[in-house]
């Protein structure tokens, strides 16, 4: 991951840069010479800078919280998972944008490619939830118009600082008539749900034959929490 002032920054700077961002290549390997599965897709983390994007994806992919002070994430940089959906492998690429302005016309350029995008907004911060209309607005304008759309309020856990309402979110993610769901990077709630619903609907995609019915994320997800039987 490409975090500032990291370790692995450092080996960032060798790579290629435009104004001293780092560029991963545009098409990252979907071809992973050591693993086997049946389908791929790509996945993209949204929102602004600090609401946890690099922890949902580092809690997903290696079952750990990078608790501590905060390393920005400089440019994008990807990671790959693969998953078991109904005895099919999902090899999910899940690309970590970097929130600050000042990398944005560097991660436009990855919308196009997307299959979904995890949206996310940070339940201690307002502003980071009052800027989720205009992030959607970016995706209308960059991202294809089938892509995958779920909104997260991430930092669940954080009660005590919660500034932004449950319903609000709901209420936001009904409106644009996308899936949504709070989470946890530090606890996990829910990060697990967010990827498999985001590979359930690829591999339902890519194997739905013309009369079966259409997956519905947001349906899936609703369901899902329900069984979990809390209000998460
Ligand atoms: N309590 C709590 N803290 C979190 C959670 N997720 C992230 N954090 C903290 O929030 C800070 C920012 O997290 P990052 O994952 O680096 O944020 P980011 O969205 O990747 O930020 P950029 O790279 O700048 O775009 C870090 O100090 C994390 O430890 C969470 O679910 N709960």
């Amino acid at each position: 991951m490409s975090k500032a002032g990291s370790k692995k920054s450092s080996k960032a700077a060798k790579r290629p840069t435009a104004n001293g961002i780092p560029i991963l290549p545009r098409q990252g390997s979907l071809q992973g010479a050591s693993e086997f599965y049946d389908f791929a897709c790509k996945v993209m983390l949204i929102g602004d800078s600090g609401v946890g994007k690099t922890c949902v994806l580092v809690r997903f992919k290696d079952g750990a919280f990078l608790s501590g002070s905060f390393i920005s994430t400089v440019g994008i940089d990807f990671r790959n998972k693969v998953v078991n959906v109904d005895g099919a492998k999902v090899k999910l690429q899940i690309w970590d944008t970097a929130g600050q302005e000042r990398f944005r016309s560097v991660t436009h350029a990855y919308y196009r490619d997307a299959h979904a995008l995890l949206l996310l907004y940070d339940v201690t911060n307002k502003t980071s939830f009052d800027n989720i209309r205009a992030w959607l607005s970016e995706i209308h304008e960059y991202a294809q118009q089938d892509v995958v759309i779920m909104l997260l309020g991430n930092k669940a856990d954080m009660q005590a600082e919660r500034v932004v309402k449950r319903e609000e979110g709901e209420k936001l993610a009904r409106d644009f008539g996308i899936a949504f769901m709070e989470t946890s990077a530090k606890t996990g709630l829910n990060v697990e749900l967010a990827f498999m619903a985001v590979a359930k609907d690829l591999k339902s995609r890519k194997t739905r034959k013309p009369n079966d019915p259409k997956f519905s994320v947001t349906e899936y997800v609703d369901q899902e929490k329900q069984n979990q039987g809390c209000c998460s």
